[in-house]
């Protein structure tokens, strides 16, 4: 049993606390610096990246989390959490948490394609399909080489992974599918204690 710390400064916290909760991990809702100390890892939840970044400074809790991160701390970030992550923000000159080798484009997908949900097989992660929601989603336009790619949608890096740190653009917290959860506690190390039964080829 690992304790897994949300972000909950903003965003959508609860449905990350409750997946994890599914599959028989402690999950903690993260406001404060000290919480921080007892938690295995960490996921930054999709919202507004803006206001996530701002918070984190607001509440002393970037450059701790940074140093953590750096220091092999797991985390995983979905969409605006992604881009909390990432080092280069296009037509940004300020990234947030600075970490991760990874340059994303905000708000990436036009207009007419704002929010949708797509089914993909992504075999690192899942033997089947996996129903993918992207909500005015970022996605990575540029990696480094220690990054490896877990998937593409169209040409365009959807998820991916450097050490101990995940990325994706889409939100499976807000599906019923629990594989990219199994595969971020298996990212920490532990077994999933109540696998739904996600085949990956970690
Ligand atoms: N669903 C999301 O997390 C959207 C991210 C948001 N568009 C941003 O740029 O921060």
């Amino acid at each position: 049993m690992r304790n897994i710390g949300v972000l909950a400064l903003q965003g959508a916290f609860k449905e990350h606390i409750k997946i994890i909760k599914s599959l028989g991990h402690n999950a903690i809702e993260i406001r404060n610096a000290d919480q921080l100390e007892g938690i295995d890892g960490i996921i930054l939840p999709g919202g507004e990246s803006t206001t996530m970044g701002k918070l984190l400074v607001d509440f002393n809790m970037k450059d701790i989390l940074k140093s953590k991160i750096k220091n092999g701390f797991p985390v995983w970030g979905t969409c605006a959490g992604l881009i909390l992550l990432a080092k280069e923000i296009e037509g940004y000159e300020h990234s947030h948490l600075s970490v991760m080798n990874i340059k994303v484009k905000r708000n990436a997908y036009g207009r007419q394609l704002d929010s949708f949900i797509t089914n993909e097989k992504i075999p690192k992660v899942s033997e089947k399909e996996i129903p993918l929601v992207f909500i005015r989603a970022p996605y990575i336009v540029e990696t480094a080489e220690n990054v490896e790619i877990i998937h593409k949608l169209e040409g365009n890096i959807v998820a991916a992974r450097q050490d101990n740190m995940l990325a994706t653009s889409f939100h499976p917290e807000l599906t019923n599918n629990t594989c990219f959860h199994e595969y971020f506690i298996k990212m920490m190390g532990v077994p999933v204690e109540n696998s739904k039964k996600c085949v990956s080829s970690f």
